[in-house]
C-alpha cells in the first residue's frame, strides 16, 4: 500500500505574509479582500497575518524575498494584477514576476505563492476577482494553507 502525503487546509499557527501591488489598484484589493475573508473562514488569526504593498507586480520578487527570508513567516501569497496594454511590456513584467517568485520560492524554502493575474483585458482580471471566475486571491490564501501543512509534514 502506497504512502500518501498531502496538505490540509486547516493549520494551527499559520503566520502569513500577503504581499499586494498597487497598479490596477481596483482589481488587487478584491483580490486581498478574498484572501483575507478565506484566511478568516478557516480560522487564521489575521493578527499572525501581515499585508504589505507594493507599487507593481515587478517589484514583488524583492519584497517576496526579503519577507520569506526573514524566518518570520510559514508563506508569502503575492497578489497582482498585469494586465496587457498595447506594447511589450506586458511580457516582461508578467515574465519577470513569475521567474522572480519561483526563484524565490525554491531559494529559500517558503512556499510563495503566485496569485498574480496576468490577463489580456480588464474584463478578464474583474472576472477572476471576485466575480464569475472566482477570486485568485481566495485560491491563492487556500493553496498557502496547503503548502504550509504540506511542508511541515515533509519536515
Ligand atoms: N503594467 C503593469 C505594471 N507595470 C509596472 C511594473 O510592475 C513596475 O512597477 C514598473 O515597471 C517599475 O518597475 N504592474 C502591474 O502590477 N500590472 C500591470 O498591468
Ligand atoms: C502590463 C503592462 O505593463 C501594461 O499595462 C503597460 O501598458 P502599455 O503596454 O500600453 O504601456
Amino acid at each position: 500500500m502506497p504512502t500518501y502525503i498531502e496538505g490540509h487546509y486547516r493549520v494551527t499557527q499559520a503566520r502569513l505574509a500577503i504581499v499586494v501591488s498597487r497598479f490596477n489598484q481596483f482589481v488587487t484589493e478584491r483580490l486581498l479582500e478574498g484572501a483575507l475573508d478565506t484566511l478568516r473562514r478557516q480560522d487564521i488569526d489575521l493578527d499572525q497575518v501581515t499585508v504589505v504593498r507594493c507599487p507593481g507586480a515587478f517589484e514583488m520578487p524583492l519584497v517576496a524575498r526579503k519577507l520569506a527570508r526573514s524566518g518570520r513567516y510559514d508563506a508569502v501569497i503575492c497578489l497582482g494584477a498585469v494586465i496587457r496594454g498595447a506594447t511589450s511590456h506586458f511580457e516582461y513584467v508578467a515574465g519577470g514576476v513569475a521567474q522572480g517568485l519561483a526563484r524565490t520560492m525554491l531559494d529559500t524554502e517558503v512556499p510563495v505563492i503566485f496569485g498574480v493575474l496576468t490577463t489580456d483585458t480588464i474584463e478578464q482580471a474583474i472576472e477572476r476577482a471576485g466575480t464569475k471566475a472566482g477570486n485568485k486571491g481566495a485560491e491563492a490564501a487556500l493553496t498557502a494553507l496547503e503548502m504550509i501543512d504540506l511542508m511541515r509534514k515533509l519536515e
